[in-house]
């Protein structure tokens, strides 16, 4: 993918101050390695990131100061890159593990599919060894046993320069769609286990300047999780710095927790890399300064002190940046299939509004629509039950991931919209009445987070993908629009000074509705993967009539029998080809 767009390199820049220990964070990359070919600010790709660690990793020794590294998971669904192999992540993680980190977990996107499991702990998890951690985490190997998902549960170092002692857990939020592999304990379980109590009371005796958590869960305050783990440490650490490092909600966020305890979280899709430097860790008033530093080259040059992009390079940056051309030249990502006329937005446009430019009413009024029963075995009967029936086509925004942006519209943006492949499932004549109550239902539900159960998770954390909130009060006039952060420390923590960029709430689920009229009765088409969630909904909306609900779940069918590749994303590249050429 030829690097066609370098950043501005006129951006107004905040420098970070580097202190005694600096971290810099990685999470919810989504195998997006390549950099954002539409989006200058994010135009830096894997490469140009392993040079900006190589030089900042020296700037902070020239200081005598060290420079740890972290990533907090979910590196795969969601680019090309990771999705268009089999099984998703062969490429994105070779490329991924070109980076040497000093903490490194499981996402939930590590979680959900079997094979992808496989592939991390095989290839992943012995290529980091000790670094790999999961404290709550456990995969089933091949002799039948559960094992931490990487070398160990914790981490015990001394870093180079400082010799500062670290102890480093890890734990993932309350997740249960992993596949047969998985088994995470809550963090409300593990707490109270003996084992990890002895755990922490041994290395309590230990040396210990720095507790780290380097985990995949929210780092907003309203994360309970967090709140019951810290009180736990600090019974056992309570004069030590605790250093959280968070991830999952996908955006940019800073907490504090007391006055030795804090918690970083850096976006994600490769937009973001977190930067927190900590000084006079034996204080009590600690000195830190946090930043999000956007993923390009201008903001990678302006930190490191270079002042050209030839000097800035390194020649391992460099050859990471080829490879990632060479394959995605192989997966042929750049296959161009059209012109999107304007960009679309998920979040950054009002569904609720009607906005010509929200992707998902463009989705609802000309994506889902194009689904047609594909019958894979001539003996198969149409399975639409009749041609005179109303139908709705409905799926989970989880599984819309990305804006879609103006210009060329190519084989890698179907991915970036939407990576996942499912089957379509379908409730045959559901009453008209019943039907156009399933989305509303599910839209005041929980947080679709797996196929198997809701979490109860405060949606307006996870559904937009944009900061929690936003008053900056930049003169606006002359900035690009850009992620503007608040967080417990104020709105100064991006590293380039942006417009604020609007931001409205995503529903749990979007549907078309191909209407006959009000008598005809309507066929419910939607994933597989939101099954659960869609007959618990047709269950409230049945109210007490039960032999109607059991009738219409026993109509329920698969709505072509085999697996429509990529689904929405090859629905999207139809309509392209139809349309943009
Ligand atoms: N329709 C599908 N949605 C899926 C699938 N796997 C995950 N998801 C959605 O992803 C988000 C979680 O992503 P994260 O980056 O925030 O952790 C959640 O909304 C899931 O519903 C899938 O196979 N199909
Ligand atoms: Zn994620
Ligand atoms: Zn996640």
């Amino acid at each position: 993918q030829p690097k066609t767009r370098f950043p501005h390199f006129d951006e107004t820049l905040r420098d970070l101050s580097i202190g005694d220990i600096n971290f810099l964070q990685t999470t919810d990359t989504h195998g997006w390695y390549l950099g954002h070919i539409n989006q200058r600010q994010y135009s830096a790709d894997w490469g140009d990131f392993i040079s900006f660690v190589d030089r900042f990793r020296e700037q902070c020794h020239e200081q005598d100061s060290d420079l740890l590294l972290v990533d907090c998971g979910d590196r795969h669904d969601g680019n090309g890159l990771s999705d268009l192999t089999s099984p998703n992540g062969v490429y994105s993680s070779e490329v991924f593990m070109e980076l040497d980190f000093d903490v490194i977990t499981v996402g939930n996107h590590e979680l959900y599919v079997k094979e992808v499991s496989e592939l991390e702990y095989n290839t992943v998890v012995p290529r980091y060894g000790e670094k790999f951690i999961s404290t709550n985490v456990e995969y089933l190997n091949d002799n039948g046993e559960y094992v931490p998902f990487g070398n160990s549960t914790y981490r015990y170092f001394t870093t180079d320069v400082k010799k500062y002692n670290v102890f480093a857990l890890s734990f993932l939020f309350d997740f249960t769609g992993g596949n047969e592999r998985i088994r995470v304990t809550p963090i409300a379980e593990i707490v109270k286990q003996k084992q990890f109590l002895e755990l922490l009371e041994e290395f309590s005796n230990k040396p210990v300047d720095l507790v780290a958590v380097v985990g995949h869960l929210p780092v907003s305050h309203d994360w309970l999780e967090t709140e019951v783990l810290h009180q736990v440490l600090r019974r056992y650490f309570p004069n030590i710095v605790i250093q959280y490092f968070g991830g999952h909600s996908h955006i940019r966020d800073f907490t504090i927790l007391d006055n030795k305890s804090f918690a970083l979280q850096s976006g994600r899709y490769c937009e973001t890399v977190g930067f927190l430097s900590l000084s006079q860790l034996d204080q009590d008033n600690i000195d830190l300064d946090r930043k999000y530093i956007d993923f390009n080259l201008q903001s990678f040059l302006h930190h490191t002190n270079y002042s050209t992009v030839d000097g800035f390079n390194t020649k391992h940056g460099l050859q990471v940046s080829q490879r990632l051309t060479d394959i995605s030249n192989e997966l042929n990502l750049s296959e161009t299939f059209g012109v999107a006329p304007h960009s679309y937005f998920l979040a950054g446009a009002d569904y609720n509004s009607n906005d010509p430019n929200s992707l998902l009413r463009f989705f609802e009024n000309h994506i889902l629509t194009q689904l047609e029963p594909k019958i894979c075995h001539e003996n198969m009967d149409p399975v639409v039950s009749s041609q005179n029936n109303s139908r709705m086509v409905l799926i989970n925004t989880g599984s819309i991931r990305y804006d879609l942006y103006k210009g060329d519209f190519n084989r890698n943006s179907q991915f970036i919209v939407s990576p996942f492949k499912n089957k379509w499932k379908v409730l045959q004549n559901v009453p008209a009445d019943v039907a156009v109550q399933i989305q509303p239902i599910l839209n005041r539900g929980p947080y679709i987070m797996s196929a198997n159960s809701a979490n109860q998770l405060d949606t307006s954390q996870l559904l937009s993908p944009y900061q929690r909130a936003v008053n900056s009060q930049m003169n606006a006039n002359r900035l690009r629009y850009g992620q503007t952060t608040v967080d417990d420390l104020g709105n100064d923590g991006d590293d380039t000074i942006h417009k604020p960029l609007p931001k409205f709430q995503v529903p749990n689920v979007i549907r078309s509705y191909e209407y006959v009229d009000k008598l005809q009765p309507v066929d419910i088409v939607f994933y597989d993967f939101i099954e659960r969630h869609v007959l618990w909904a047709l269950q409230q909306a049945c109210g007490d009539d039960r032999l109607l609900y059991h009738s219409l779940v026993q109509q329920l069918t698969f709505y072509n029998d085999c697996e429509l590749e990529f689904n929405v994303g090859e629905l999207l590249k139809k309509y392209a080809l139809k349309n943009w050429q």
